[in-house]
């Protein structure tokens, strides 16, 4: 298998079914992906040797799912210099909004992108993954420019249903 591109890494286990629709989206474009659970809070050491490495094992991006406290992808940014595009996980107890506000509000000078809570997150950070890397790589390009026409001309074809009986 071809080295990853884009690292995806995530707080816990209970972030898979989130992160795999980035995963999913990577694969669809043919983009090499590796995943792991990595925590800041769990596993700290890890998360350092993760994130000093992701450069020079060739990875262009990483993407850094967690939920509640979600520390994890801003202490990722705060170690590599490597985009780091955060996905807030959907808590049970706040619906996200932890997550949210815990990934979006970085002091000025580590950058941390933060995508939608859930699953379009996921997907959505896949896509700018595949958008960024799309720049040095013609052939992913022209993936890109196609599932976006798809995606057009399928909404563009799309017909609202009959009313239903009252
Ligand atoms: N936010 C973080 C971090 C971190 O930011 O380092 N590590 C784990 N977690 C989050 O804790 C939630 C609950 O985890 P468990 O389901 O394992 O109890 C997960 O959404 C995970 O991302």
């Amino acid at each position: 298998m071809a080295d990853a591109s884009v690292g995806i890494i995530m707080g816990s286990t209970s972030d898979w079914p989130t992160m795999e629709h980035a995963a999913r989206t990577l694969e669809d474009f043919g983009l090499a992906w590796e995943a792991e659970v990595v925590s800041a809070h769990r596993t700290p050491d890890k998360l350092y040797s993760y994130a000093e490495s992701a450069r020079s094992r060739g990875l262009k991006c990483i993407i850094a799912g967690a939920g509640g406290a979600a520390h994890l992808p801003g202490m990722t940014a705060a170690i590599t210099d490597l985009p780091v595009l955060g996905v807030p996980v959907e808590s049970k107890a706040l619906k996200g909004m932890d997550s949210l506000l815990s990934i979006v509000q970085m002091p000025g000078g580590i950058p941390t992108a933060t995508f939608a809570i859930g699953k379009a997150g996921a997907i959505n950070a896949a896509l700018f993954a595949v958008s960024m890397i799309a720049g040095e790589d013609p052939a992913l390009l022209e993936k890109l420019e196609a599932f976006r026409r798809n995606q057009r001309d399928t909404v563009k074809a799309a017909e609202l249903p009959p009313l239903t009986d009252a």
